[in-house]
């Protein structure tokens, strides 16, 4: 059983970062990828007992979710279905076990996010979002960072802040686990956007008006799905998309910079060797914004350019002719 340190949200506001740990957790990582990878070595550092499952691990399902206090998905968006299904039919989740995902995706079969799935896949457990600005390469070298853990259930978010938390690594709770995620999610499709007006080298004015013009757009999907506006505004929203459209090292900028500079789609995947998840949800999130009629016209055009519709010059050009109209008319 994960103890439970912190008696109420106030409380935790002034409890000390040492004072914050706790007796040792049993954290289950499933998926050894960057992200997954880096925060087993975050909850290791902490002295909690860390097992870390792969699809190509010697350790099978059944025996890395055996005895877990928290199990944290950190796998890639397309295997989150199947991972939530083999975790309820093929194995023994411990009952009191809270369940974390840090996957920044939507379901291509459904439209769901993480959490979704997780929260109807097992109702009974509490399921926790971690999502914020993390480019794990920084986090692994040990660069201070912040993030955001989010639950309807008070008490396992503060016991995931717990784990993780340390003097490089600040965590936040909050008690809106689908803002968070959408935050994080749909910011991988402005990056790619961003990437390309990088990659055309179109100037810092074009980047900082692409960047605040997704906001409202981010906003209107990510709210129309059942986020809290003022969630996209902090860490997982705005701070995500800052880090994300700014660094070379996220994969989603790196797709948009390589298209513009003329590379197909395949080739920069394959150089990636990684997850770059704007690609998979700019088509579920095209598909959501065509089925409930929510303007998203930078994603769109991201879309289109994706699956080969347009240059990325015809995109910018698209983007820059719509039709003129006051700045704040159209967020929700
Ligand atoms: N790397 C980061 O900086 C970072 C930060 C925050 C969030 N994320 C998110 O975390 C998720 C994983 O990213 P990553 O960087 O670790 O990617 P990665 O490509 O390094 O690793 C992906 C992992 O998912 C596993 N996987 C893929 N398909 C699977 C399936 N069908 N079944 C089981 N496992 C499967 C792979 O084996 C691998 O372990 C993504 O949603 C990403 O957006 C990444
Ligand atoms: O490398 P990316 O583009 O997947 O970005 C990683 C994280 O989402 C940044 O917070």
């Amino acid at each position: 059983m994960v103890s439970a340190p912190i008696k109420s949200a106030q409380s935790a506001k002034v409890i000390s970062n040492a004072a914050l740990k706790t007796q040792t957790v049993n954290l289950t990582v499933l998926g050894a990828g960057a992200w997954g990878s880096a925060l087993a070595a975050l909850a290791s550092r902490n002295q909690h007992n860390v097992s870390v499952w792969s699809r190509r691990s010697e350790l099978s399902l059944a025996d890395a979710v055996k005895g877990a206090d928290v199990i944290l998905s950190a796998i890639s968006m397309k295997g989150v279905a199947e991972l939530a299904n083999r975790l309820n039919t093929e194995v023994a989740v411990p009952e009191s076990a809270i369940i974390v995902t840090a996957t920044k995706g939507l379901d291509p079969a459904t439209t769901r996010t993480p959490s979704q799935i997780f929260t109807e896949t097992f109702p009974t457990h509490p399921v926790v979002v971690l999502s914020g600005p993390n480019l794990s390469k920084e986090i692994e070298k040990g660069l201070p960072a912040a993030t955001v853990v989010a639950s309807t259930d008070e008490a396992a978010a503060t016991q995931v802040q717990t784990l993780f938390a340390s003097d490089s690594f600040r965590i936040y709770t909050s008690p809106d686990p689908l803002g968070a995620e959408l935050g994080g999610t749909l910011k991988n499709v402005i990056a790619i956007a961003v990437g390309v007006c990088d990659g055309l080298n179109l100037g810092t004015n074009a980047k900082a008006a692409l960047m605040t013009r997704a906001m409202p757009e981010v906003i209107r999907i990510g709210t129309h799905l059942g986020g809290q506006t003022e969630t996209f505004f902090g860490l997982s929203g705005l701070g995500d998309m800052l880090a994300t459209c700014t660094s070379v090292l996220s994969r989603n900028y790196r797709v948009g910079y390589g298209l513009a500079v003329g590379k197909k789609l395949e080739q920069i995947l394959a150089e990636l060797g990684s997850t770059a998840e704007g690609v998979n949800t700019a088509n579920v999130l095209i598909e959501i914004a065509n089925r409930e009629e929510i303007p998203v016209p930078i994603s769109r055009q991201v879309h289109r350019l994706l699956n080969g519709k347009i240059t990325p010059q015809e995109a910018v050009e698209a983007l820059m002719e719509r039709d003129l109209k006051p700045e704040v008319c159209d967020l929700f």
